[in-house]
């Protein structure tokens, strides 16, 4: 649905110059929440500007629903923009319009005609549960309601993709919880297919399907989130799951296994105990539930002797399960 296709893009003159996208390649499907996370500076913002082309890319190719943007003059480029929506963390709201004003201007700007536009902002406001504040101004409005007001302008002209640029950011945790409530609806409800750029893990977590991490302008990883958390050494992965460092002190080996899909509920610690009499702590552990499958992630220490340690773990990944051994004084995982 979107196909971003080795994509560069620079800032600056020869002088002082920034590659602020370096050769990116993305595939985003049909129907998916797509997240892509990095640090301040990593390039996410120029990425999700690209799409739409609100940055012009220096080279690559933008696709979006089978029409290759990077091709297209400007006004077929200004007609297939109306697919695309976009949200934005300050939300973007006109003060001086109310709120139905600024659903309608999106369509407006398109020429559709008042009465279509009255029709259609009412139908929108509804959807985001904002039918009651149609003649209120923005300032009365809190974040969250602000937020909503940006994704109904941003759905009024029906389009299939919807770029979210960091789009809870500035709102409280309850409040980012419910804004992302309602994209998952709207992305169930309507087919919408969801690129979004953020900076927080729990955003990934929440709603989307598969994700990307960004870092000096080159993608890092990505993948569906179900296949990065079974992948060895996944950096996403370790994301999604933090268990922080390992306590000092700790003599035996360290591994992390992750459990995911049907293995969830594997009693490993008591065979462990059982067929290896490995008395085995439990240095951490967490429990997610990862694009609507249940996966976690546990922190063991294993006394023992190096042989007996060595059988139980292949013993355990014969079974199916991810096991990397950790080394003391980082959070780092190392497939062995
Ligand atoms: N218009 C611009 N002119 C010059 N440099 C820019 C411009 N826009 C972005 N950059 C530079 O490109 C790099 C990537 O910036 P970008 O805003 O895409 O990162 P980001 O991951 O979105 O960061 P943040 O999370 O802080 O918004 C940074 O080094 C930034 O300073």
């Amino acid at each position: 649905m979107i196909s971003i296709d080795h994509v560069s893009k620079s800032f600056g003159t020869a002088a002082s110059h920034t590659l602020a996208l370096d050769d990116v390649s993305l595939e985003v499907g049909r129907g998916e929440i797509y997240g892509v996370v990095g640090q301040s500076g990593a390039g996410k913002s120029t990425l999700i500007r690209t799409v739409n082309l609100l940055e012009r890319p220096d080279s690559g190719r933008i696709t979006v629903d089978g029409r290759e943007l990077t091709s297209l003059g400007a006004k077929d480029l200004r007609i297939a923009r109306q697919g695309i929506g976009m949200i934005f963390q300050h939300f973007n709201l006109l003060s001086s319009r109310t709120v139905q004003g600024n659903v309608e201007l999106a369509l407006e700007v398109v020429g559709v005609d008042g009465k279509e536009r009255r029709s259609r902002a009412g139908e929108i406001l509804e959807l985001v549960g904002l039918s009651d504040k149609a003649n209120a101004y923005p300032a009365q409005l809190s974040g969250g309601q602000k937020q909503r007001i940006g994704i109904a302008r941003s759905l009024a002209t029906r389009p299939s993709v919807l770029l979210s640029d960091e789009a809870t950011s500035a709102l409280d945790p309850e409040t980012t919880r419910s804004i992302l409530d309602l994209l998952k609806t709207i992305n169930r409800e309507l087919g919408l297919t969801v690129l979004l750029i953020t900076h927080e893990m729990d955003v990934v977590k929440a709603i989307c399907d598969s994700a990307a991490l960004i870092e000096g302008g080159r993608i890092a990883e990505q993948g569906k989130l179900v296949e990065l958390i079974s992948k060895p050494g996944s950096r996403l992965a370790h994301e999604l799951f933090p268990l922080g460092e390992v306590p000092a002190g700790t003599t035996g080996t360290v591994i992390d296994i992750t459990f995911s899909g049907g293995l969830a509920d594997r009693p490993v610690i008591a065979q462990l105990a059982r067929e290896y009499a490995i008395d085995v702590s439990i240095l951490g552990a967490t429990i997610e539930t990862i694009a609507g499958s249940q996966a976690g992630r546990t922190r063991l220490e294993l006394p023992g002797s190096p042989e007996t340690i060595a059988a139980a773990i292949a013993d355990l990944r014969r079974q199916g399960l991810l096991v990397e051994t950790v080394t003391p004084t980082t959070t780092a995982g190392a497939a062995a």
